[in-house]
């Protein structure tokens, strides 16, 4: 019998995602964290999710409903399930707002015999009417920032209006925040710039970031050891805990974890892996820009130009669009996949952390989605950053300048890429005087994100500690934000054991 099913048990929380796959799966191991440490857990996330999982034809049906031990429930956001979202994101916010908290409040009832056993519930920022739900049963709400603790303060400051951002009169303003480095507008996350075409983000945002009171704890998807200039900036304003990465076991050497906690919504391509096997070591160029980006045309063909010039072996992904245009957005160039049959494979999704962790891998063209560059910082890789919206940019800003672990590819004037830029980033990062660096970094990283997650590390100590509060105060009816970072004597304790 699943966990929140059995209704006399105590100690329960309810985690609830926004259903993309790179939001349900950080909570998804968020929740195996805290069912080691004894609190029985369950998610729910949209109907939408579940179609997409039973969809990928790698997830069995069973797979929908139970992760491991973390049972799923699902709620209406109010769409048909052929709905296109993507193209009417701005709709698609307003009705999950609309129709979530009273659907996820009957899930509730339906679920718990008395709400009040939940210690607690676990929101993520897309998701943030949860913390009304969870006040209307007298819950504690938590918050997941899915995204680098960067992105937390920068969003904190520009919708509290504590520090100046980029304006329709002064659209090209330097921000700068603590912590961080100088941002010029290509570097901040699209959703705060004036010309942003999602309104329904800042508006979330907006409310979110002015309303936090309600959170009682913010935990974070890093590591201290990575951010922790902007994490301190962070503690006398709204503090984040990082409890992460929560990338699956194998990518932390924690080899006593044989099981991942996450779903797929696409069925992955295992060939790809047989075919890296044959590639030499540290060779190859992996591409890929996540679930939702679809590139345009002019786009797509820079890229493969710049792979067929590089004359590297790649992997690159291309996910075919769920809605294709004529306008060739997302599609290979006419005749690349017969031109390039010798040098490199192309896949509809790949099993990425395998992907990223296998020894012929050499760099990754990203995105920069968050949970692709966590995935990266853990396999120790150097990245060449492309971002498209939301917090990409900020991404590809700390890859660049303050993880210092990647190149960028720099736009032309009309905002495209070109070919010769993209494959100058190839060679710089596998052979320029830049690269021994680069790798050496990232192998640095790769080895202090482990040491944060095992017994004792810095995001295993703030994910104990926020257990300990959950189980023992949530009777005790203390409303304030929980401050503890990690003790700043704790945090010195793990960064003497830094690498
Ligand atoms: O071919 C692919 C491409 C991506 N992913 C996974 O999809 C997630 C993408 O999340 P991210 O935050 O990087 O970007 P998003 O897709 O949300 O923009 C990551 O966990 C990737 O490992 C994958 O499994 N196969
Ligand atoms: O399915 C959607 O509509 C969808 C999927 C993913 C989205 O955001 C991604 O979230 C990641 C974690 O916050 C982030 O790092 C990545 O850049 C985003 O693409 C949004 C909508």
């Amino acid at each position: 019998m699943a966990q929140a099913e059995d209704k006399g048990e105590e100690n329960h929380v309810l985690l609830v995602a926004f259903s993309a796959q790179g939001h349900i799966n950080p909570m998804l191991r968020l929740g195996k964290r805290l069912t080691a440490k004894g609190v029985h857990v369950a998610l729910a996330t949209t109907e939408i999710a579940r179609h997409r999982i039973l969809k990928s034809s790698s997830t069995d049906a069973k797979a929908a409903y139970l992760v491991a031990g973390i049972k799923l429930l699902f709620f209406s956001d109010g769409l048909s399930l052929d709905y296109d979202r993507k193209t009417n994101l701005d709709l698609y916010m307003d009705s999950l707002g609309k129709h979530g908290p009273s659907n996820l409040s009957a899930l509730i009832k339906e679920h718990y015999t008395s709400p009040k056993k939940l210690l607690c519930l676990v929101t993520n920022p897309f998701v943030p009417w949860v913390s009304d739900v969870a006040a209307e049963y007298n819950i504690p709400c938590a918050m997941l920032w899915i995204q680098p603790c960067a992105l937390y303060a920068i969003y904190y400051r520009c919708f509290n209006k504590l520090s100046a951002f980029p304006t329709l009169t002064d659209p090209d303003m330097v921000v700068e925040l603590p912590g961080l480095p100088s941002m010029e507008k290509e570097d901040l996350p699209s959703f705060v710039l004036p010309n942003n075409p999602f309104g329904s983000f800042p508006k979330l945002f907006s409310e979110l970031f002015r309303g936090m009171e309600k959170f009682k704890w913010v935990l974070g998807n890093s590591f201290y050891e990575l951010e922790k200039h902007v994490i301190d900036s962070m503690c006398e304003l709204y503090p984040i805990r990082p409890i992460g990465p929560l990338v699956p076991p194998t990518l932390l050497g924690l080899d006593q974890e044989l099981e991942d906690a996450s779903v797929d919504m696409w069925k992955s391509d295992e060939t790809c892996i047989e075919w890296l096997t044959q590639q030499p070591p540290c060779s190859v160029v992996y591409v890929s820009f996540g679930s939702i980006v679809v590139l345009p045309a002019k786009q797509m063909e820079a890229i493969a130009t710049a792979l067929k010039n590089a004359k590297r072996p790649f992997l690159w992904v291309v996910k075919p669009p769920e809605f294709p245009t004529p306008d060739g957005a997302g599609q290979l160039p006419l005749g690349f996949l017969e031109e390039t049959k010798d040098q490199g494979q192309v896949v509809r999704w790949s099993p990425q952390t395998r992907v990223l962790s296998h020894p012929a891998v050499a760099c990754f063209i990203t995105h920069c989605g968050w949970n692709s560059m966590l995935e990266t910082i853990c396999s120790g890789i150097p990245l060449i950053a492309y971002p498209q919206w939301t917090d990409q940019p900020t991404n590809a800003k700390l890859i660049v300048d303050v993880f210092k672990i990647g190149v960028r590819i720099k736009k032309e004037v009309d905002g495209n890429m070109s070919s010769e830029v993209i494959e100058k980033c190839i060679e710089e990062v596998m052979v320029g005087p830049m690269a021994e660096q680069l790798r050496k970094t990232a192998m640095a990283l790769k080895a202090k994100a482990r040491i944060a997650v095992q017994a004792g590390g810095s995001s295993d100590e703030n994910i104990r500690l926020f257990v300990e509060e959950i189980t023992s105060d949530s009777r005790e009816k203390d409303d304030s934000p929980k401050v503890g970072n990690l003790s700043h004597e704790g945090q010195d304790k793990v960064r003497d054991k830094d690498v």
